[in-house]
Protein backbone atom coordinates (compact mmCIF):
# COMPACT_ATOMS: atom_id res chain seq x y z
CA UNK A 1 0.00 0.00 0.00
CA UNK A 2 1.07 3.55 -0.42
CA UNK A 3 0.21 6.90 1.12
CA UNK A 4 2.02 9.91 2.24
CA UNK A 5 4.37 10.72 4.72
CA UNK A 6 6.77 13.26 5.52
CA UNK A 7 9.68 12.22 7.80
CA UNK A 8 12.26 13.77 9.22
CA UNK A 9 15.33 12.34 11.96
CA UNK A 10 16.70 14.10 14.79
CA UNK A 11 20.55 12.93 14.93
CA UNK A 12 21.28 13.80 18.63
CA UNK A 13 25.37 13.80 20.14
CA UNK A 14 26.24 12.22 23.54
CA UNK A 15 25.66 13.81 27.01
CA UNK A 16 26.21 17.72 27.45
CA UNK A 17 29.93 19.00 28.31
CA UNK A 18 30.96 15.77 26.39
CA UNK A 19 31.29 17.59 23.42
CA UNK A 20 32.70 15.95 20.16
CA UNK A 21 35.27 17.88 18.90
CA UNK A 22 34.93 17.21 15.93
CA UNK A 23 31.74 18.61 15.52
CA UNK A 24 31.73 20.99 12.85
CA UNK A 25 29.15 23.51 14.67
CA UNK A 26 30.93 23.15 17.49
CA UNK A 27 26.80 23.35 19.02
CA UNK A 28 26.68 22.55 22.53
CA UNK A 29 24.35 20.42 23.91
CA UNK A 30 22.03 18.51 22.17
CA UNK A 31 22.19 19.69 18.58
CA UNK A 32 20.55 18.39 16.24
CA UNK A 33 23.86 17.57 14.15
CA UNK A 34 24.92 18.93 10.97
CA UNK A 35 27.11 16.02 10.22
CA UNK A 36 29.10 16.41 7.25
CA UNK A 37 27.82 13.75 4.75
CA UNK A 38 31.20 12.20 4.32
CA UNK A 39 30.68 8.00 2.79
CA UNK A 40 33.14 7.87 0.34
CA UNK A 41 31.85 6.58 -2.80
CA UNK A 42 32.80 3.08 -2.36
CA UNK A 43 31.01 2.58 0.50
CA UNK A 44 27.84 3.91 -0.76
CA UNK A 45 25.88 0.53 -0.11
CA UNK A 46 22.08 0.55 -0.74
CA UNK A 47 22.66 2.89 -3.42
CA UNK A 48 21.99 1.42 -6.68
CA UNK A 49 25.03 1.92 -9.33
CA UNK A 50 26.24 0.56 -12.70
CA UNK A 51 29.46 -1.72 -12.86
CA UNK A 52 31.86 1.23 -14.40
CA UNK A 53 33.77 3.38 -11.96
CA UNK A 54 33.23 6.56 -13.78
CA UNK A 55 29.35 5.82 -14.27
CA UNK A 56 29.42 4.69 -10.45
CA UNK A 57 30.52 8.12 -9.20
CA UNK A 58 28.50 10.25 -11.31
CA UNK A 59 25.46 8.18 -9.72
CA UNK A 60 26.88 8.40 -6.47
CA UNK A 61 27.67 11.96 -6.66
CA UNK A 62 24.10 12.96 -7.57
CA UNK A 63 22.44 10.45 -5.28
CA UNK A 64 24.64 12.58 -2.21
CA UNK A 65 23.69 15.30 -3.18
CA UNK A 66 20.02 14.90 -3.48
CA UNK A 67 20.77 12.90 0.02
CA UNK A 68 22.69 16.22 1.31
CA UNK A 69 19.37 18.39 0.30
CA UNK A 70 17.24 16.47 2.66
CA UNK A 71 19.13 18.69 5.48
CA UNK A 72 16.47 21.35 6.43
CA UNK A 73 16.70 23.47 8.86
CA UNK A 74 17.80 21.36 11.83
CA UNK A 75 16.84 18.26 10.89
CA UNK A 76 16.89 15.66 7.68
CA UNK A 77 13.27 15.74 6.16
CA UNK A 78 11.53 13.80 3.43
CA UNK A 79 8.90 12.08 1.91
CA UNK A 80 9.04 8.53 2.97
CA UNK A 81 6.26 6.50 1.01
CA UNK A 82 4.54 7.34 -2.45
CA UNK A 83 1.32 8.80 -2.54
CA UNK A 84 1.77 12.29 -1.80
CA UNK A 85 0.83 14.49 -4.76
CA UNK A 86 3.13 16.54 -6.59
CA UNK A 87 6.10 15.05 -4.37
CA UNK A 88 8.59 11.69 -4.45
CA UNK A 89 10.22 9.60 -1.86
CA UNK A 90 13.43 10.65 -1.11
CA UNK A 91 14.28 9.83 2.59
CA UNK A 92 13.70 6.47 0.84
CA UNK A 93 15.39 3.58 3.23
CA UNK A 94 18.82 3.33 0.96
CA UNK A 95 18.86 7.44 1.38
CA UNK A 96 18.14 6.68 5.15
CA UNK A 97 21.05 3.77 5.51
CA UNK A 98 23.75 5.97 3.94
CA UNK A 99 22.78 8.75 6.37
CA UNK A 100 23.12 6.30 9.44
CA UNK A 101 26.17 5.16 8.25
CA UNK A 102 27.58 8.10 7.64
CA UNK A 103 26.34 9.83 11.30
CA UNK A 104 28.04 6.29 12.91
CA UNK A 105 31.35 6.86 10.91
CA UNK A 106 31.20 10.33 12.40
CA UNK A 107 30.22 9.63 15.87
CA UNK A 108 33.11 6.80 16.02
CA UNK A 109 35.30 9.91 14.53
CA UNK A 110 34.32 12.54 16.77
CA UNK A 111 35.54 9.85 19.90
CA UNK A 112 38.64 8.66 18.74
CA UNK A 113 39.79 12.69 18.35
CA UNK A 114 38.28 13.19 21.51
CA UNK A 115 40.22 9.87 23.32
CA UNK A 116 43.10 9.96 21.02
CA UNK A 117 42.54 6.39 20.52
CA UNK A 118 40.83 3.62 18.41
CA UNK A 119 37.69 3.26 20.14
CA UNK A 120 35.37 0.29 20.23
CA UNK A 121 32.16 -0.12 20.90
CA UNK A 122 30.23 2.96 20.41
CA UNK A 123 26.75 2.69 21.63
CA UNK A 124 23.62 4.31 19.31
CA UNK A 125 20.41 4.45 20.41
CA UNK A 126 17.27 4.75 17.76
CA UNK A 127 13.94 5.94 18.63
CA UNK A 128 10.76 6.27 16.57
CA UNK A 129 7.07 7.64 17.08
CA UNK A 130 4.16 5.52 15.82
CA UNK A 131 4.32 6.86 12.38
CA UNK A 132 4.03 3.73 10.03
CA UNK A 133 6.90 4.53 7.77
CA UNK A 134 9.10 4.53 10.61
CA UNK A 135 9.07 0.64 11.38
CA UNK A 136 10.70 0.44 7.79
CA UNK A 137 13.08 3.29 8.09
CA UNK A 138 14.32 1.95 11.80
CA UNK A 139 15.49 -1.19 9.81
CA UNK A 140 17.81 0.53 7.31
CA UNK A 141 18.81 3.04 10.11
CA UNK A 142 20.06 -0.43 11.95
CA UNK A 143 21.87 -1.32 8.77
CA UNK A 144 23.69 2.03 8.27
CA UNK A 145 24.68 1.95 11.78
CA UNK A 146 26.01 -1.43 11.69
CA UNK A 147 27.80 -0.87 8.66
CA UNK A 148 29.85 2.00 10.23
CA UNK A 149 31.18 -0.09 13.41
CA UNK A 150 28.34 1.24 16.13
CA UNK A 151 26.11 -0.84 18.50
CA UNK A 152 22.79 -0.51 18.37
CA UNK A 153 20.17 -0.54 20.71
CA UNK A 154 16.23 -0.38 19.81
CA UNK A 155 14.63 1.96 22.28
CA UNK A 156 10.94 1.49 20.36
CA UNK A 157 8.16 3.80 20.41
CA UNK A 158 10.05 6.80 22.21
CA UNK A 159 10.06 10.55 22.18
CA UNK A 160 12.90 13.33 20.92
CA UNK A 161 13.58 14.04 24.39
CA UNK A 162 14.00 10.80 25.40
CA UNK A 163 16.31 10.12 22.66
CA UNK A 164 18.37 12.66 23.70
CA UNK A 165 17.93 11.50 27.53
CA UNK A 166 18.82 7.78 26.66
CA UNK A 167 22.21 9.15 26.28
CA UNK A 168 22.71 10.70 29.88
CA UNK A 169 20.78 8.27 32.18
CA UNK A 170 22.51 5.75 33.95
CA UNK A 171 23.27 2.49 32.79
CA UNK A 172 22.40 3.55 29.21
CA UNK A 173 24.22 6.39 28.20
CA UNK A 174 24.72 5.58 25.01
CA UNK A 175 26.96 7.99 22.47
CA UNK A 176 24.40 8.98 20.71
CA UNK A 177 21.04 8.74 19.41
CA UNK A 178 18.80 9.17 16.41
CA UNK A 179 14.74 10.11 16.78
CA UNK A 180 12.87 9.06 13.38
CA UNK A 181 9.82 11.31 13.54
CA UNK A 182 8.01 13.65 11.66
CA UNK A 183 6.40 15.94 14.50
CA UNK A 184 2.76 16.93 13.64
CA UNK A 185 3.16 16.58 10.14
CA UNK A 186 0.52 13.95 8.19
CA UNK A 187 0.60 10.17 8.44
CA UNK A 188 1.12 7.15 6.54
CA UNK A 189 0.77 3.37 6.10
CA UNK A 190 3.50 0.93 6.91
CA UNK A 191 5.31 -1.89 6.01
CA UNK A 192 6.67 -5.00 8.41
CA UNK A 193 9.86 -4.79 10.43
CA UNK A 194 12.07 -6.79 12.00
CA UNK A 195 14.36 -5.95 14.80
CA UNK A 196 17.99 -6.96 14.26
CA UNK A 197 19.65 -5.13 17.40
CA UNK A 198 19.35 -5.31 20.93
CA UNK A 199 15.62 -3.73 22.54
CA UNK A 200 15.96 -1.51 25.56
CA UNK A 201 13.70 -0.48 27.56
CA UNK A 202 14.40 3.05 28.11
CA UNK A 203 11.23 4.76 28.61
CA UNK A 204 10.33 3.47 31.91
CA UNK A 205 13.46 4.81 32.97
CA UNK A 206 13.14 7.82 31.62
CA UNK A 207 8.99 7.98 33.12
CA UNK A 208 10.83 7.14 36.81
CA UNK A 209 12.98 10.54 36.27
CA UNK A 210 10.68 12.40 35.74
CA UNK A 211 8.31 10.83 38.62
CA UNK A 212 11.59 11.73 40.83
CA UNK A 213 11.78 15.00 40.08
CA UNK A 214 8.30 15.56 40.81
CA UNK A 215 8.18 14.05 44.27
CA UNK A 216 11.66 15.81 45.00
CA UNK A 217 10.13 19.23 44.13
CA UNK A 218 6.77 19.12 45.50
CA UNK A 219 8.26 17.30 48.86
CA UNK A 220 4.51 16.51 49.89
CA UNK A 221 4.74 16.84 53.46
CA UNK A 222 1.84 14.38 53.90
CA UNK A 223 2.15 12.00 50.80
CA UNK A 224 5.81 12.03 49.26
CA UNK A 225 5.40 9.24 46.76
CA UNK A 226 1.93 10.39 45.83
CA UNK A 227 2.20 13.89 45.24
CA UNK A 228 -0.26 14.01 42.85
CA UNK A 229 -3.03 12.66 44.69
CA UNK A 230 -6.45 14.81 44.82
CA UNK A 231 -5.56 16.21 41.27
CA UNK A 232 -7.42 14.88 38.17
CA UNK A 233 -5.29 15.34 35.20
CA UNK A 234 -6.37 15.17 31.92
CA UNK A 235 -3.67 14.03 28.76
CA UNK A 236 -4.26 13.88 24.86
CA UNK A 237 -1.66 12.49 23.67
CA UNK A 238 -3.57 12.60 20.01
CA UNK A 239 -2.52 8.60 19.16
CA UNK A 240 1.53 9.72 19.36
CA UNK A 241 4.09 8.83 21.72
CA UNK A 242 3.30 10.91 24.94
CA UNK A 243 0.93 8.39 25.99
CA UNK A 244 3.68 6.88 28.59
CA UNK A 245 3.03 10.14 30.15
CA UNK A 246 -0.38 9.46 31.49
CA UNK A 247 0.50 5.89 33.06
CA UNK A 248 4.09 6.07 33.67
CA UNK A 249 4.26 8.98 35.34
CA UNK A 250 0.97 10.52 36.63
CA UNK A 251 -1.17 7.51 37.29
CA UNK A 252 2.16 6.07 39.51
CA UNK A 253 2.06 9.73 41.39
CA UNK A 254 -1.10 9.28 42.06
CA UNK A 255 -3.37 11.46 40.16
CA UNK A 256 -6.51 10.77 38.56
CA UNK A 257 -6.12 10.42 34.45
CA UNK A 258 -9.89 9.76 34.02
CA UNK A 259 -11.07 11.32 31.15
CA UNK A 260 -7.86 11.25 28.94
CA UNK A 261 -7.71 10.88 24.89
CA UNK A 262 -6.08 9.24 22.33
CA UNK A 263 -3.54 7.71 24.44
CA UNK A 264 -3.08 4.82 22.02
CA UNK A 265 -0.28 5.21 19.63
CA UNK A 266 -1.60 4.66 16.15
CA UNK A 267 0.02 6.01 13.04
CA UNK A 268 -2.78 7.06 11.29
CA UNK A 269 -3.75 9.92 13.60
CA UNK A 270 -7.14 8.99 13.59
CA UNK A 271 -8.42 11.77 15.97
CA UNK A 272 -6.31 15.18 15.24
CA UNK A 273 -2.58 15.22 14.65
CA UNK A 274 -0.81 15.27 17.62
CA UNK A 275 0.37 18.97 17.89
CA UNK A 276 -0.51 21.53 20.67
CA UNK A 277 -1.14 24.21 17.98
CA UNK A 278 -4.13 22.05 16.28
CA UNK A 279 -7.38 23.64 17.08
CA UNK A 280 -9.38 20.25 17.49
CA UNK A 281 -6.82 18.90 19.70
CA UNK A 282 -6.94 21.96 22.02
CA UNK A 283 -10.89 22.10 21.97
CA UNK A 284 -11.18 18.25 22.80
CA UNK A 285 -8.68 18.96 25.73
CA UNK A 286 -10.66 21.70 26.71
CA UNK A 287 -13.75 20.28 26.64
CA UNK A 288 -12.67 16.90 28.46
CA UNK A 289 -10.93 19.33 31.01
CA UNK A 290 -14.60 21.00 31.50
CA UNK A 291 -17.13 17.88 31.68
CA UNK A 292 -14.51 16.43 34.20
CA UNK A 293 -14.27 19.24 36.38
CA UNK A 294 -10.16 18.60 35.75
CA UNK A 295 -7.55 20.78 37.48
CA UNK A 296 -5.28 20.29 33.79
CA UNK A 297 -5.21 19.33 30.49
CA UNK A 298 -2.20 18.49 28.85
CA UNK A 299 -1.79 18.11 24.84
CA UNK A 300 1.27 16.54 23.31
CA UNK A 301 2.65 16.65 20.25
CA UNK A 302 3.37 13.35 18.26
CA UNK A 303 7.48 13.13 19.54
CA UNK A 304 6.53 15.26 23.02
CA UNK A 305 9.23 17.81 22.27
CA UNK A 306 6.08 20.30 22.32
CA UNK A 307 3.54 20.80 24.53
CA UNK A 308 0.70 22.68 25.45
CA UNK A 309 -1.92 23.12 28.93
CA UNK A 310 -5.86 23.51 29.37
CA UNK A 311 -6.23 25.26 32.70
CA UNK A 312 -9.18 24.23 34.92
CA UNK A 313 -11.15 26.64 33.41
CA UNK A 314 -10.69 25.10 30.10
CA UNK A 315 -8.74 28.00 28.85
CA UNK A 316 -6.49 27.02 26.02
CA UNK A 317 -2.64 27.65 27.42
CA UNK A 318 -0.30 27.51 24.09
CA UNK A 319 1.84 30.22 22.14
CA UNK A 320 2.41 33.51 24.47
CA UNK A 321 0.27 32.20 27.02
CA UNK A 322 2.11 29.26 27.58
CA UNK A 323 5.69 31.81 27.29
CA UNK A 324 3.83 33.92 29.50
CA UNK A 325 2.78 30.67 32.09
CA UNK A 326 6.43 29.11 31.88
CA UNK A 327 8.08 32.56 32.16
CA UNK A 328 5.86 33.20 35.24
CA UNK A 329 7.85 30.21 36.84
CA UNK A 330 11.34 30.66 35.65
CA UNK A 331 10.96 34.51 37.22
CA UNK A 332 9.77 32.83 40.25
CA UNK A 333 12.75 30.21 40.62
CA UNK A 334 15.36 33.23 39.24
CA UNK A 335 14.28 36.90 39.59
CA UNK A 336 15.47 38.81 36.68
CA UNK A 337 16.50 35.98 34.68
CA UNK A 338 16.98 36.96 30.62
CA UNK A 339 13.70 34.82 28.62
CA UNK A 340 14.77 34.22 24.97
CA UNK A 341 11.48 33.81 22.48
CA UNK A 342 11.41 33.70 19.04
CA UNK A 343 10.43 37.52 17.30
CA UNK A 344 6.58 36.70 17.01
CA UNK A 345 5.46 36.97 20.27
CA UNK A 346 3.44 40.21 21.51
CA UNK A 347 4.11 43.13 22.95
CA UNK A 348 2.10 42.18 25.97
CA UNK A 349 4.40 39.39 26.83
CA UNK A 350 7.29 41.27 26.65
CA UNK A 351 5.76 43.51 29.42
CA UNK A 352 4.71 40.74 31.29
CA UNK A 353 8.04 39.76 31.44
CA UNK A 354 9.69 43.19 32.18
CA UNK A 355 6.79 43.51 34.42
CA UNK A 356 8.20 40.83 36.64
CA UNK A 357 11.48 42.17 36.27
CA UNK A 358 12.86 39.65 33.83
CA UNK A 359 14.59 40.54 30.70
CA UNK A 360 12.68 39.45 27.27
CA UNK A 361 15.44 38.87 24.20
CA UNK A 362 13.61 38.79 20.84
CA UNK A 363 15.18 36.41 18.57
CA UNK A 364 14.75 34.37 15.34
CA UNK A 365 11.92 31.84 14.30
CA UNK A 366 13.37 28.74 14.74
CA UNK A 367 13.27 26.80 18.41
CA UNK A 368 17.50 25.63 17.54
CA UNK A 369 17.65 29.20 17.25
CA UNK A 370 16.33 30.75 20.23
CA UNK A 371 17.64 27.61 22.00
CA UNK A 372 21.00 28.50 20.83
CA UNK A 373 20.90 32.03 21.70
CA UNK A 374 19.92 31.10 25.31
CA UNK A 375 22.74 28.92 25.23
CA UNK A 376 24.81 31.30 23.71
CA UNK A 377 23.91 34.32 26.07
CA UNK A 378 24.74 31.93 29.59
CA UNK A 379 28.55 31.49 27.40
CA UNK A 380 28.16 35.48 27.87
CA UNK A 381 27.32 35.39 31.29
CA UNK A 382 24.07 36.65 30.98
CA UNK A 383 21.68 34.22 33.02
CA UNK A 384 19.11 32.70 30.96
CA UNK A 385 17.02 29.91 32.61
CA UNK A 386 13.94 29.52 29.79
CA UNK A 387 13.84 29.64 26.18
CA UNK A 388 11.01 29.26 24.13
CA UNK A 389 9.33 30.01 20.75
CA UNK A 390 5.67 30.29 20.07
CA UNK A 391 5.31 26.87 18.22
CA UNK A 392 5.36 25.61 21.80
CA UNK A 393 9.25 24.13 22.60
CA UNK A 394 10.56 25.37 25.37
CA UNK A 395 13.77 24.18 26.82
CA UNK A 396 14.86 25.23 30.37
CA UNK A 397 18.69 25.83 31.60
CA UNK A 398 17.85 23.35 34.55
CA UNK A 399 17.04 20.51 32.13
CA UNK A 400 20.16 20.74 29.46
CA UNK A 401 18.59 22.87 27.34
CA UNK A 402 16.39 20.36 26.12
CA UNK A 403 13.24 21.06 24.48
CA UNK A 404 11.20 18.21 25.92
CA UNK A 405 7.33 18.93 26.21
CA UNK A 406 7.20 16.18 28.97
CA UNK A 407 9.10 17.87 31.25
CA UNK A 408 7.51 21.53 30.68
CA UNK A 409 3.92 19.68 31.43
CA UNK A 410 6.57 18.72 34.66
CA UNK A 411 7.26 21.83 35.78
CA UNK A 412 3.42 23.01 35.20
CA UNK A 413 2.48 20.31 37.62
CA UNK A 414 4.70 21.10 40.04
CA UNK A 415 3.95 24.71 40.02
CA UNK A 416 -0.01 23.67 40.45
CA UNK A 417 0.93 21.51 43.65
CA UNK A 418 2.74 24.06 45.28
CA UNK A 419 0.15 26.47 44.87
CA UNK A 420 -2.69 24.60 46.14
CA UNK A 421 -0.28 23.49 49.28
CA UNK A 422 0.56 27.04 49.88
CA UNK A 423 -3.57 27.14 49.65
CA UNK A 424 -5.04 28.55 46.65
CA UNK A 425 -7.41 27.21 44.62
CA UNK A 426 -6.94 29.64 41.58
CA UNK A 427 -5.48 26.97 39.54
CA UNK A 428 -2.32 27.84 36.83
CA UNK A 429 -4.15 30.58 34.68
CA UNK A 430 -4.37 32.62 37.50
CA UNK A 431 -0.69 32.91 37.21
CA UNK A 432 -1.20 34.44 33.77
CA UNK A 433 -4.25 36.11 34.06
CA UNK A 434 -2.92 39.69 33.51
CA UNK A 435 -1.03 38.88 29.86
CA UNK A 436 -2.20 41.83 27.70
CA UNK A 437 -2.87 40.10 24.19
CA UNK A 438 -3.18 41.64 21.01
CA UNK A 439 -6.07 42.62 19.45
CA UNK A 440 -5.33 41.21 15.75
CA UNK A 441 -2.90 38.96 15.13
CA UNK A 442 -2.44 37.86 11.32
CA UNK A 443 0.02 35.70 9.39
CA UNK A 444 0.60 35.68 5.46
CA UNK A 445 2.82 33.97 3.32
CA UNK A 446 4.64 35.10 0.03
CA UNK A 447 5.45 32.32 -2.43
CA UNK A 448 9.06 32.99 -4.13
CA UNK A 449 8.63 32.80 -7.70
CA UNK A 450 12.05 31.12 -8.87
CA UNK A 451 13.76 27.77 -9.62
CA UNK A 452 14.02 26.26 -5.99
CA UNK A 453 17.96 26.00 -6.25
CA UNK A 454 17.74 30.66 -6.36
CA UNK A 455 14.98 30.34 -3.71
CA UNK A 456 17.42 31.26 -1.05
CA UNK A 457 19.10 33.70 -2.69
CA UNK A 458 15.89 35.52 -3.88
CA UNK A 459 14.61 35.26 -0.63
CA UNK A 460 16.91 36.67 1.07
CA UNK A 461 17.33 39.75 -1.52
CA UNK A 462 13.47 40.51 -0.49
CA UNK A 463 14.21 40.47 3.04
CA UNK A 464 17.44 42.74 2.76
CA UNK A 465 15.38 45.04 0.34
CA UNK A 466 13.26 45.70 3.02
CA UNK A 467 15.32 46.01 6.07
CA UNK A 468 17.10 48.88 4.13
CA UNK A 469 13.71 50.57 3.08
CA UNK A 470 12.98 50.58 6.59
CA UNK A 471 16.38 52.17 7.51
CA UNK A 472 16.16 54.99 4.88
CA UNK A 473 12.53 56.03 6.36
CA UNK A 474 11.08 55.02 3.22
CA UNK A 475 8.12 53.59 5.51
CA UNK A 476 7.21 56.53 7.70
CA UNK A 477 6.38 55.38 11.62
CA UNK A 478 8.35 51.84 10.89
CA UNK A 479 11.40 50.98 12.66
CA UNK A 480 13.43 47.98 12.95
CA UNK A 481 12.98 46.42 16.55
CA UNK A 482 15.63 45.99 18.95
CA UNK A 483 16.15 43.41 21.31
CA UNK A 484 17.30 45.03 24.83
CA UNK A 485 20.89 45.48 25.76
CA UNK A 486 22.33 42.33 24.85
CA UNK A 487 24.42 42.08 21.85
CA UNK A 488 21.91 41.70 19.16
CA UNK A 489 21.23 45.82 19.12
CA UNK A 490 20.68 46.55 15.43
CA UNK A 491 17.71 45.08 14.46
CA UNK A 492 15.97 41.67 16.81
CA UNK A 493 17.99 39.51 14.55
CA UNK A 494 21.48 40.95 13.21
CA UNK A 495 24.07 39.19 15.17
CA UNK A 496 26.73 41.71 15.63
CA UNK A 497 29.61 39.62 16.87
CA UNK A 498 33.13 38.35 15.29
CA UNK A 499 32.02 35.44 15.27
CA UNK A 500 28.09 35.99 14.20
CA UNK A 501 25.90 32.52 14.98
CA UNK A 502 24.73 31.22 11.11
CA UNK A 503 22.00 32.34 9.85
CA UNK A 504 19.51 29.72 8.55
CA UNK A 505 16.79 32.29 6.89
CA UNK A 506 17.20 36.18 6.92
CA UNK A 507 14.32 37.87 9.17
CA UNK A 508 13.87 40.98 10.62
CA UNK A 509 10.51 42.70 12.81
CA UNK A 510 10.12 46.41 12.51
CA UNK A 511 8.41 48.33 15.37
CA UNK A 512 5.16 50.50 13.81
CA UNK A 513 3.86 53.77 15.13
CA UNK A 514 1.54 56.69 13.57
CA UNK A 515 0.84 60.15 14.95
CA UNK A 516 -2.17 59.29 16.58
CA UNK A 517 -1.45 55.97 18.63
CA UNK A 518 2.26 55.99 18.73
CA UNK A 519 3.73 52.20 19.02
CA UNK A 520 0.60 50.19 17.61
CA UNK A 521 2.10 46.88 16.76
CA UNK A 522 4.91 45.21 14.79
CA UNK A 523 5.78 43.45 11.63
CA UNK A 524 7.88 40.44 10.98
CA UNK A 525 9.46 39.30 7.56
CA UNK A 526 11.36 36.14 7.17
CA UNK A 527 12.21 33.29 4.89
CA UNK A 528 10.08 30.05 5.83
CA UNK A 529 13.38 27.93 7.39
CA UNK A 530 11.44 24.97 5.37
CA UNK A 531 9.98 26.13 2.02
CA UNK A 532 10.73 28.49 -0.64
CA UNK A 533 8.24 31.17 1.01
CA UNK A 534 8.69 34.02 3.30
CA UNK A 535 6.31 34.50 6.15
CA UNK A 536 4.54 38.31 7.08
CA UNK A 537 3.20 38.39 10.75
CA UNK A 538 1.75 41.01 12.22
CA UNK A 539 0.59 41.79 15.50
CA UNK A 540 -1.81 45.26 16.30
CA UNK A 541 -3.23 46.47 19.21
CA UNK A 542 -5.71 49.26 17.78
CA UNK A 543 -8.62 48.07 14.98
CA UNK A 544 -7.41 47.58 11.52
CA UNK A 545 -4.14 48.27 12.37
CA UNK A 546 -3.06 45.14 10.88
CA UNK A 547 -5.02 46.05 7.48
CA UNK A 548 -2.89 49.39 7.34
CA UNK A 549 -0.16 48.00 8.11
CA UNK A 550 -0.35 45.33 5.14
CA UNK A 551 -1.56 48.47 2.30
CA UNK A 552 2.03 50.17 3.42
CA UNK A 553 3.70 46.85 2.87
CA UNK A 554 2.19 46.21 -0.32
CA UNK A 555 2.27 49.30 -1.95
CA UNK A 556 5.21 51.58 -0.14
CA UNK A 557 7.15 48.13 -0.35
CA UNK A 558 6.67 45.41 -2.56
CA UNK A 559 4.85 47.59 -5.26
CA UNK A 560 7.65 50.32 -5.13
CA UNK A 561 10.73 48.15 -4.63
CA UNK A 562 9.54 46.00 -7.39
CA UNK A 563 10.01 43.08 -5.06
CA UNK A 564 6.60 41.62 -6.47
CA UNK A 565 7.79 40.40 -9.21
CA UNK A 566 10.09 38.00 -7.15
CA UNK A 567 7.45 37.56 -4.52
CA UNK A 568 3.50 35.80 -5.37
CA UNK A 569 1.65 38.43 -3.58
CA UNK A 570 -1.25 37.32 -3.73
CA UNK A 571 -2.27 36.59 -0.37
CA UNK A 572 -1.25 40.21 0.97
CA UNK A 573 -3.11 41.59 -1.85
CA UNK A 574 -6.26 39.99 -0.91
CA UNK A 575 -5.78 40.66 2.62
CA UNK A 576 -5.35 44.64 2.20
CA UNK A 577 -8.97 44.29 0.30
CA UNK A 578 -11.12 42.60 1.82
CA UNK A 579 -8.99 41.72 5.17
CA UNK A 580 -9.42 38.12 4.77
CA UNK A 581 -6.57 35.82 5.47
CA UNK A 582 -7.71 32.55 3.08
O1 LIG B 1 9.68 28.56 8.54
P1 LIG B 1 8.42 27.81 8.67
O2 LIG B 1 8.09 26.96 7.51
O3 LIG B 1 7.29 28.72 9.03
O4 LIG B 1 8.62 26.85 9.90
C1 LIG B 1 9.12 27.34 11.11
C2 LIG B 1 9.08 26.24 12.13
O5 LIG B 1 9.66 25.12 11.58
C3 LIG B 1 9.68 23.96 12.37
O6 LIG B 1 8.40 23.53 12.63
C4 LIG B 1 10.43 24.24 13.63
O7 LIG B 1 10.27 23.15 14.51
C5 LIG B 1 9.95 25.47 14.33
O8 LIG B 1 10.86 25.78 15.34
C6 LIG B 1 9.82 26.64 13.39
O9 LIG B 1 9.16 27.68 14.01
Amino acid sequence: MASTSTSSISLQNNAPGKRFPSSPTSKPLHSNLKFPFSMPATKATGIKSSSTTKYNEVVIDEEMDKIRRLQNGSDVRGVALEGEKGRTVDLSPPAVEAIAESFGEWVINGLEKEKGRVVENVKVSLGRDPRLSGASLSVAVFAGLGRAGCLVFDMGLATTPACFMSTLLPPFTYDASIMMTASHLPYTLSTMFKTPPARVDFMSNYAKHLRDIIKERVNHPLHYDSPLEGFQIIVNAGNGSGGFFTWDVLDKLGADTFGSLNLNPDGMFPNHMPNPEDKTAMALTRAAVLENSADLGIVFDTDVDRSGVVDKEGNPINGDRLIALMSAIALREHPGTTIVTDARTSMGLTSFITDRGGQHCLYRVGYRNVIDKGVQLNKDDIETHLMMETSGHGALKENYFLDDGAYMVLKIIIEMVRMKLAGSDEGIGSLIKDLEEPLESVELRMNIISEPRHAKARGMEAIETFRSFVEEGRLEGWELDSCGDCWVSDGCLVDLKDDPASVDAHMYRVKVSDEKQGQHGWMHLRQSIHNPNIAVNMQSMVPGGCLSMTNILRDKFLLASGMDKILDITQIDKYARTGLVK
